[in-house]
């Protein structure tokens, strides 16, 4: 698989930006908390399921398909009234398949605060109209990989 190097920005915090393309933005609602109180899981896997899937999509030049998510970790919690920003970021590609790493992070409501709250790396397939696996096609030039 033709893979790319992503930024660390782990060992500086206070320096950390979010890498990859900003593609989904929407605000936590409190129709989206758990029993804490906070925001679930699941709500931010799904935005950045979504996220990956417009990537993805962009990338294959038509329908993809999630095919595995790996080295997901929550970092915090988001809450209500945060704005979370979703980040993607393809880093690698195989025949049918690419990695896209996927970065959220909230916006704390009423201040200009910026947490990264998700991370993750999620698998998606390029499927034709049947659903089977199609190639890739060529990244645009000018674009990796
Ligand atoms: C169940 C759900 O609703 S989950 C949410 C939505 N997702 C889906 O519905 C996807 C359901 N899964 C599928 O439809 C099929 O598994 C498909 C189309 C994704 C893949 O079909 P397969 O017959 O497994 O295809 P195949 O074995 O040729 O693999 C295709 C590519 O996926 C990759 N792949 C398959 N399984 C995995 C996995 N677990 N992790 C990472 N990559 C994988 C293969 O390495 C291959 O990549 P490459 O062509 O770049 O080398």
């Amino acid at each position: 698989m033709d893979e790319v190097k992503t930024g660390d920005d782990t060992a500086d915090p206070a320096a950390a930006r979010p890498q990859g393309d900003l593609t989904v933005r929407t605000i936590a609602m409190p129709a989206d908390t758990n029993a804490n109180g906070d925001i679930f899981g699941g709500w931010v896997m799904s935005q950045m399921d979504q996220a990956g899937g417009i990537a993805g999509v962009e990338r294959a030049q038509g329908r993809v398909v999630t095919v595995a998510v790996d080295g997901m970790t929550f970092l915090r919690p988001v809450r209500v009234g945060d704005v979370l920003c979703v980040y993607t970021q393809v880093v690698g590609t195989g025949r049918t398949s690419m990695r896209i790493q996927i970065e959220a992070w909230a916006r704390r409501f009423r201040t200009q605060v910026r947490e990264k709250v998700t991370v993750g790396v999620f698998t998606f397939v390029a499927i034709d109209d049947e659903g089977r696996p199609r190639p890739i096609p060529p990244a645009a030039p000018g674009l990796s990989p």
